[in-house]
Order: C-alpha cells, then sequence, then structure tokens
C-alpha cells in the first residue's frame, strides 16, 4: 500500500479533493464528505489532517470502518496501523446519584459493537415519582397537538423499563402517520438490517393506525409517527440525545440523524419533526414513499449531549428551522421536571412566520413556565404586526436576548451551517469559549 507524509494529505483539503488520516491509514473521503451523517462540515474542518481523535471521540459504529474501507489509498508514513480498526470503547457514564425524583441508570452490553448505556432520568423520573407525575400532565395541550397515540398516555405512570427501544442500540418502528405519502409501494421490512449483535425484535405487526393527511407542520415539514415494538415501549433515549435512520436508497445505504420530539413518557412512538427536501436521498427519496405500516430502521442513542439536571444554571439557545428539535426536546425536559430550576433562553430564527415550528408548543412552555423557559422569535422578513425580531442573528440580538457568558452559561447551537458559524464567530466576540470541531458535552458552546 502506497505510503504518505502528513505534508502530502495536507494538500488535499478542499472541497471536491479532501483526504484525511483516520488510525494510520490515509483516505480519499471526496465523494462521502456530504453523506456523512455527522455532517459535511466536521469532514471539511478536519480534512488534510491526521482526524484520528476527532474521529475516536465522534464514538463511530462499527459500520463506520466498514464505510471507510473502500476509501483508503495509503498509509501514514511510520503510523502503525491495525489491521482491521476499531471502535473506540464507549465510555461509561458515571451512574447519577439517586434523588427523591427515582433517575436510573441501566448499562447494558449487547456484546456488538454499540454499547447502549441508558440513562432515564428527567421526564422519565418524573413521571416514575410517586406524585411526581403532575408536572408533566398539565403539558397536555401539547401531547394531544401530537396525535392519538400520545393521548393514551393521560393516565400512564411506570414505563416498563423492560421494554426500552435502544436496549440494543437499534430497534425497528413502524410508520403510523406521515402526511405525504408517495407513490412509490415498496415495502421497506427488507431493508430493517436486524443482525450483527444487536437486540432482535419481534416483527410482528399490528394493523396500522389511521392514517392521517393533516401532518405537514409548516411548508415541506412533517410531524411522523413511529409505533415500537410494543405500546410499553420506552424510547430509552437520553435527553440531548438523537437516532439514526438507516435506508437503502436507489442502491445506496444512506444514514441521517433525527432528534425526536417525543420522549420516554411517550410509551409505544417515536415522533419526528422531519422538513423534507424533494431531492433529498432520505427525506425526498425516502421517508415521503413510506407507506402507512412499513418498517424503519433506527440507530441510537447517538450525540455527545446528555442532559441532566444541573448540567448548568442558564441555557442560552439558537436554532435555526427543523435545528429546535434537539432544543425542544432540552426544553420539555426542563419545563416538564418540577425540581429543574435551568432557565432557558431560546432565539429561533425561520424565514417567515409561518416557517416557526412547534410554535404553539414553545409559546406554551413560555407561557406556563416562565421561570424555565422565555423564547425569542426572528425571521428574515417580518409581517405587519409582528412583535419579535427581523433580519440576521447579529451580536445585537444575542447580547439582548440570551444570557451571558460565564461560567454558569452553556450556549447550545442548532441550524443550517451558515446560521450556525456565523453564530459561533459572533458567540466567540461576545466572550463564549468555543470548542474544536466535535462537540463535547463540556463545552461551553455545543453545536447539535
Ligand atoms: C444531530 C442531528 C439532528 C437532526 N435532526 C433533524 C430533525 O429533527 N429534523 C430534520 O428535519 N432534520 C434533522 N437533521 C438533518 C437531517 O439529518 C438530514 O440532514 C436532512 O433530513 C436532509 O437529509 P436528506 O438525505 O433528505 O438530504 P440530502 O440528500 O443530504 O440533501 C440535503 C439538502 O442538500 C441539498 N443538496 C444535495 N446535494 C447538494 C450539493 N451537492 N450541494 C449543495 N446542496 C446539495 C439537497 O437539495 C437538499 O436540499 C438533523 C441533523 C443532525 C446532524
Ligand atoms: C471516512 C471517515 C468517516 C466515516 C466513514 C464516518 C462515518 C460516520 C457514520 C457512519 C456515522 C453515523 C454514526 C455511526 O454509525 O457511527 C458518523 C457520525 C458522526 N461522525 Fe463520522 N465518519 C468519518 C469521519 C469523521 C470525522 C473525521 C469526524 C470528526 C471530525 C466525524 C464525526 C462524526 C460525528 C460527530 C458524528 C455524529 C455522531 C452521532 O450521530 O452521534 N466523522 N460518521
Amino acid at each position: 500500500m502506497k505510503e504518505y507524509t502528513l505534508r502530502e494529505v495536507a494538500q488535499h483539503k478542499q472541497q471536491g479533493d479532501l483526504w484525511m488520516v483516520i488510525q494510520g491509514k490515509v483516505l480519499d473521503v471526496t465523494t462521502y464528505a456530504r453523506d456523512h451523517p455527522g455532517g459535511l462540515d466536521l469532514i471539511l474542518e478536519t480534512a488534510g489532517t491526521d482526524a484520528t481523535e476527532a474521529f475516536n471521540d465522534a464514538g463511530h459504529s462499527e459500520e463506520a470502518f466498514e464505510i471507510m474501507e473502500p476509501m483508503v489509498i495509503g498509509t501514514l508514513r511510520g503510523a502503525t496501523v491495525q489491521a482491521k480498526p476499531q471502535p473506540k470503547a464507549p465510555k461509561v457514564p458515571t451512574p447519577i446519584k439517586k434523588s427523591g425524583n427515582q433517575k436510573r441508570t441501566i448499562s447494558v452490553s449487547s456484546g456488538g459493537a454499540l454499547v447502549a448505556v441508558i440513562v432515564l432520568g428527567g421526564v422519565l423520573g418524573t413521571t416514575s415519582a410517586p406524585g411526581g407525575i403532575a408536572k408533566s400532565l398539565t403539558s397536555f395541550d401539547l401531547k394531544n397537538s401530537f396525535g392519538p397515540l400520545s393521548q393514551a398516555l393521560v393516565n400512564m405512570r411506570l414505563p416498563q423499563l423492560e421494554n426500552l427501544g435502544f436496549l440494543g442500540g437499534f430497534v425497528t418502528a413502524i410508520i403510523t402517520s406521515i402526511a405525504a405519502v408517495g407513490l412509490g409501494l415498496r415495502k421497506l421490512s427488507e431493508l430493517a438490517d436486524v443482525g450483527g449483535g444487536f437486540t432482535k425484535y419481534p416483527r410482528a405487526i399490528k394493523a396500522g393506525k389511521q392514517l392521517q393527511q393533516d401532518l405537514e407542520i409548516a411548508s415541506n415539514v412533517y410531524l411522523l409517527s413511529f409505533e415500537l415494538p410494543s405500546e410499553k415501549t420506552v424510547l430509552g433515549l437520553p435527553v440531548g440525545q438523537h437516532v439514526t435512520i438507516k435506508a437503502d436508497v436507489n442502491g445506496k445505504s444512506v444514514s441521517r440523524s433525527y432528534t425526536p420530539v417525543s420522549n420516554n413518557t411517550d410509551l409505544g412512538c417515536l415522533k419526528l419533526v422531519i422538513r423534507c427536501y424533494p431531492d433529498g436521498q432520505l427525506t425526498g427519496q425516502y421517508l415521503q414513499k413510506l407507506e402507512l405500516g412499513d418498517e424503519v430502521a433506527f440507530r441510537g442513542p447517538k450525540g455527545a449531549m446528555r442532559y441532566k439536571r444541573g448540567l448548568t444554571k442558564r441555557i442560552s439557545m439558537v436554532a435555526g428551522g427543523t435545528g429546535i428539535t434537539p432544543m425542544y426536546q432540552l426544553i420539555r425536559a426542563i419545563c416538564e421536571d418540577d425540581e429543574d430550576t435551568t432557565q432557558v433562553s431560546l432565539i429561533y430564527a425561520n424565514r417567515s412566520p409561518e416557517d416557526i415550528l412547534l410554535l404553539k408548543e414553545l409559546n406554551s412552555f413560555a407561557r406556563r413556565y416562565p421561570k424555565n423557559f422565555k423564547v425569542w422569535y426572528m425571521v428574515d422578513k417580518a409581517p405587519a404586526g409582528w412583535k419579535y425580531g427581523e433580519g440576521y442573528v447579529n451580536a445585537d440580538v444575542m447580547k439582548r436576548h440570551l444570557y451571558a457568558p460565564n461560567a454558569d452559561t452553556k450556549l447550545f447551537l442548532c441550524g443550517p451551517p451558515g446560521m450556525i458559524n456565523a453564530c459561533k464567530k459572533t458567540a466567540a466576540s461576545l466572550g463564549f469559549e468555543v470548542g474544536g470541531a466535535v462537540p463535547k458535552m463540556t463545552d461551553q458552546v455545543f453545536t447539535f
């Protein structure tokens, strides 16, 4: 195999010509970069360098190593190369102390590449605690807006812990409602990959629930509902984390990340808010073609954020478009936990007021939990009578509507890359400490 020096690798760091070193191997990642589930930006930032540390820090699965193999063009001079590189063993978080709120930590080794460590806390804790259910249930108008599956939850107390969705890092779910159903009637059950050390769930599929046609919540944005393997299955996703959907699209394996808007109190279902791009590989070519009752493969939990009460005193948030989903998940968990006193201030940017996702729910949280949460909307062009902001999220807007940087404040960002890069620069100029390419929970500025 050809040997390269780091200096040679460093010459290939522009879009259209991207190389990097991972675990001693030199890779040409040019054609893969746009498909990278962790985002194109991370590849661009690390191209031309030895990206081993950043790659390891992201906690890649065995599948990532398989995808990587055809990209290997040589080795790094002087490096020790493992015959078969392995994913780094995931770090097992320290169990959370049991509080009056019954937090529970469950660690599960699947024996496969993904070890799912499922921390149940926050909302689930609140729900499980005797007498602690009240606050969750007062937010019921929110659940109503998420369709019939959620409504059954009103009287539920104890999620069945043995029915954790991501116990083995993998779960399949059946689509139960989707607004846009295309003409492609392909059955997707054959796409569900349940092999390789992950827990197998029975494929027993109930007849689908009634198809709902009115779930386009904004232009091209849909609320998709999926039925988990049983009515009692708890999603099992730690707050702040996301799932990936993996599918075979036109003969190519495509995987993309999504942050559910449902959580561990929504038994038996998984709900996603997704913007569909007509030419998008996963959204346009796959999700929009799903039929009611089709089976979809989810992996998780993924992501560097694992929110727990006490992480920080104040959280400033800037979200754009569908970037609201991880913020929403956190806001919901904080507001619905009686004992969480974290203050959150969100700036949410969209093109127009009609594009604002989860508007009713966000306003409802701001109204009912004013000590926990406030929100400021920004739109490109404000209509007459608009009482929020107009234009870009600049330093002035951030100074006015976010908490000032200090040891007790974190800034969370999620949205289109252009907006996020601009916000990171502004945040740095305002005194926030902006970390490296791969997000870490300890960073003061965390990008989902
Ligand atoms: C942690 C995380 C959580 C996320 N959560 C959500 C969520 O909750 N909801 C949500 O809707 N999304 C979410 N996303 C985004 C999601 O993962 C996908 O990126 C998104 O759904 C688009 O995927 P796609 O395969 O349909 O589109 P892609 O095929 O990846 O294309 C995306 C867009 O890029 C355009 N495009 C295609 N090729 C090019 C090119 N060569 N140059 C320039 N543009 C091009 C396409 O036209 C399309 O507009 C999240 C992302 C991350 C990383
Ligand atoms: C050829 C190189 C790479 C390949 C094949 C690859 C592949 C993947 C795959 C398949 C995933 C989905 C999650 C998984 O299955 O592990 C992923 C996610 C991710 N990758 Fe990479 N990756 C590469 C390089 C990198 C580099 C260099 C970085 C860091 C700079 C990085 C950071 C991430 C992050 C942060 C995620 C998101 C993890 C999550 O969703 O929790 N990747 N990558």
